[in-house]
């Protein structure tokens, strides 16, 4: 990730947990025109960036090209309400889950009836952190060119971007790719646990699990060839993978359990949508 030649836009980062967190590791690899993190919690950055508590305590002339909403959404109203009164034209761009360009702009309107914000969402990943991650983006009809590629630049910065044009399908992303690296988390932490059952140390069955993975997500990231024929190229008929296959592959086993998790998290996040 160059810190040179095109700084990305400034932000005014609104959270900095485990979210904005590794969205700012890969802006700071990447280099950022001086920006403001706004965290409760004690942080540090390195100059010319500057960490605050509380939105009071923001420099007076900064004026941040994005503001980046990655509180929780249940945490989101306070914070909207006082940006509201001190960047009422601002570009506001949402990481988080559910909440819906509505929402946001009623609730900021409603704290300063002058305010004209433009929300722009995207559902990153936390693998942004090391550059590898992979967000979804939706715009309104009414952002512009610049406030779209202001956005779209801060995240291509730490991974992949696609653009969706319905804002409904941000509830899709949310359910496959931003809370997807949990999935393929618990994959490790199964099969680390199988590995020890298997009599292997836990040191062993620990890398054995973990350096799987990452292989496996690195071929997926490499090769043009679909999952499909990558999980054949490993199946040899009558071999071990064909057993072990037989049994996540039964019909109500993953062919059943992944959809409906994966529409478990859509739904939750229609529901934190109000
Ligand atoms: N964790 C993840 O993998 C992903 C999270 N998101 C979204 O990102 C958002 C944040 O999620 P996390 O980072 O997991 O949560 P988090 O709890 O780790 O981070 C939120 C941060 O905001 C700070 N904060 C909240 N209200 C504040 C206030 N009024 N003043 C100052 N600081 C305040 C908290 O101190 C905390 O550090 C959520 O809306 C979530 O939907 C999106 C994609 C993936
Ligand atoms: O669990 C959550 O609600 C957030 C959104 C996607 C990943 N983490």
């Amino acid at each position: 990730m160059p810190a040179h030649p095109s700084p990305l836009p400034s932000v005014l980062l609104a959270g900095c947990g485990q979210m904005g967190g590794a969205m700012l590791e890969g802006w700071l690899a990447h280099g950022l025109k001086p920006s403001v993190v706004l965290d409760r919690h004690s942080r540090t950055v390195p100059a010319p960036h500057t960490v605050v508590s509380t939105l009071d305590e923001i420099p007076a002339p900064f004026q941040p090209d994005v503001i980046v909403l990655a509180v929780k959404p249940q945490k989101a109203d306070p914070v909207l309400d006082t940006l509201a009164v001190l960047y009422p034209q601002a570009t506001l761009l949402s990481v988080m889950a559910g909440r819906t360009v509505e929402s946001l702009t009623r609730r900021y309107t409603q704290a300063n009836p002058k305010a004209n914000p433009v929300l722009i969402r995207a559902m990153p990943n936390t693998p942004c952190a090391i550059g590898a991650g992979m967000s979804g983006l939706y715009a309104p009809p009414q952002a512009t060119d610049t406030q779209k590629a202001h956005c779209a630049a801060l995240l291509a910065a730490v991974g992949e971007t696609v653009w969706v044009e319905r804002e409904e399908l941000i509830d899709s992303v949310t359910a496959i790719s931003g809370s997807g690296p949990a999935y393929v988390f618990l994959l490790a932490e199964l099969l680390e646990k199988a590995g020890v059952e298997q009599g292997l140390p836990a040191e062993n069955a620990r890398t054995l699990a973990r350096k799987t993975l990452y292989g496996a997500g690195a071929l997926l990231n490499q090769s043009p060839a679909d999952a499909e024929e990558l999980r054949r190229r490993v199946t040899s008929p009558g071999g071990t993978t064909a057993e072990a296959l037989k049994v996540f592959m039964a019909p109500d086993a993953w062919p059943a359990i992944v959809p409906r998790a994966v529409a478990a998290a859509a739904r939750r996040a229609r529901e934190l949508s109000s």
